[in-house]
């Protein structure tokens, strides 16, 4: 290419910057005026409601249909989703409290689904973010849910049955561990890899193979491993991208996780419902009397209307010796006459039955 093409062509990338900004700012000037619309029409007592996160699903949907390329559908959503969470800062700075501390998956979660936009604050354990959100510090907090690997993460589903929570989204994020170390660690002299307890389960086989002998500690998070290398010479961890770049660290092994499709889906709570967009998705916690055929009693009803179970846990209820509380997730907004029609069912059969949200189905 000749430096005349070059040349061109960067006055052409000069002129369409001078539009999108030209456009992004008219976006965000209409963003200011949807606040102020927002506050005319309260009525009395009503406090406005900025986020959106049905209008939001249907933005980024909109994005990812129209998309002719050269981006992929994931990439152009992405940038849109920025633009968007600044233009929604505009309205209202929005405050999510996430499991920390920094580098965290949780925070990738949080930054994936609000944008960069909102003012984060890492929480020390998944109570916190719970704690905090009930107290009003923060609009939402965000909590790992279920790891695709490992199943489960009890202490968020335990800790819905202590707070009265709206589950306002979902995200899910590709999880991808490697083996850091310091900047001083003595690469064949490592005698202790630190991580979170389930991302020690996903990269078991691995580690097994690779460095058997080693000790594992768990700990408190994938970030609090990757800050404790940072001052030892003999110890590695495993952790993100985050907390790679966040703490300095080198990959010695990249994507060690067993599974190479390892994902964990996050949660967003708060106090806000969230109307239906036709894509959505809700989660009920049900408790049944023990007796038998219950469990079959509570799904009877979603087989009958044809609706679809995405999954099904099962805690102890902590109210009973041997008593247990089943989480249900399915597809359908609970203002769906169907959806409606199977909860009245249900609740006739259920001790109980608490609707946690409806939200729609996570888009990026
Ligand atoms: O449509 C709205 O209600 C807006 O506030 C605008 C907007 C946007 O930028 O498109 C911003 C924030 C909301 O969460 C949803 C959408």
């Amino acid at each position: 290419m000749s430096e005349q093409e070059l040349k061109a062509l960067r006055l052409r990338i000069d002129a369409l910057d001078e539009k999108v900004l030209e456009l992004i700012s008219e976006r965000a000037r209409c963003a200011q005026e949807v606040a102020r619309v927002k506050m005319a029409t309260l009525t009395e007592g009503e406090s406005p409601v900025f986020y959106r996160p049905e209008r939001e699903a249907q933005v980024l949907k909109r994005v990812m249909e129209r998309n002719q390329g050269p981006l992929d559908n994931e990439e152009m959503a992405r940038l849109f989703r920025e633009i968007m969470s600044s233009c929604l800062a505009l309205e209202q700075p929005l405050k999510v409290a996430y499991l920390g501390p920094e580098g965290t998956f949780t925070q990738a979660a949080a930054m994936k689904h609000f944008g960069h936009a909102v003012i984060s604050k890492p929480m020390a354990a998944i109570d916190e973010v719970f704690r905090e959100v009930a107290a009003g510090a923060v609009n939402f907090g965000v909590v790992p849910v279920e790891n695709s690997t490992e199943g489960a993460v009890n202490h968020t589903l335990d800790s819905f049955l202590e707070h009265d929570m709206v589950i306002c989204g979902e995200v899910e994020l590709r999880i991808h561990h490697h083996l850091l170390v310091g900047e001083n660690t003595k690469t064949d002299s490592i005698s202790r890899i630190y991580s979170h307890a389930q991302s020690l389960a996903q990269c078991r086989k691995w580690l097994d193979s690779h460095y058997p002998n080693v000790e594992r500690v768990a700990v408190s998070s994938n970030a609090e491993a990757a800050k404790r290398v940072k001052g030892e010479w003999n110890s590695a961890a495993i952790a993100g991208d985050m907390a790679a770049s966040l703490y300095g660290l080198t990959r010695l092994a990249e994507k060690i996780e067993d599974r190479p499709d390892n994902s964990t889906r996050f949660l967003m709570i708060g106090s806000q419902e969230v109307p239906p967009t036709g894509d959505d998705k809700t989660s009920i916690i049900v408790s049944m009397s023990n007796k038998p055929g219950a469990l079959h009693e509570l799904l009877v009803p979603f087989h009958d209307n044809g609706i679809d179970l995405t999954r099904i846990e099962t805690r102890p209820s902590r109210s009973g010796k041997w008593t247990y509380v089943f989480f249900i997730d399915f597809v359908g907004h609970h203002r769906d006459p169907l959806v409606k029609g199977v909860l009245e069912k249900i609740s006739q059969e259920a001790v109980a039955l608490k609707v946690l949200g409806s939200y729609p189905k996570a888009v990026l």
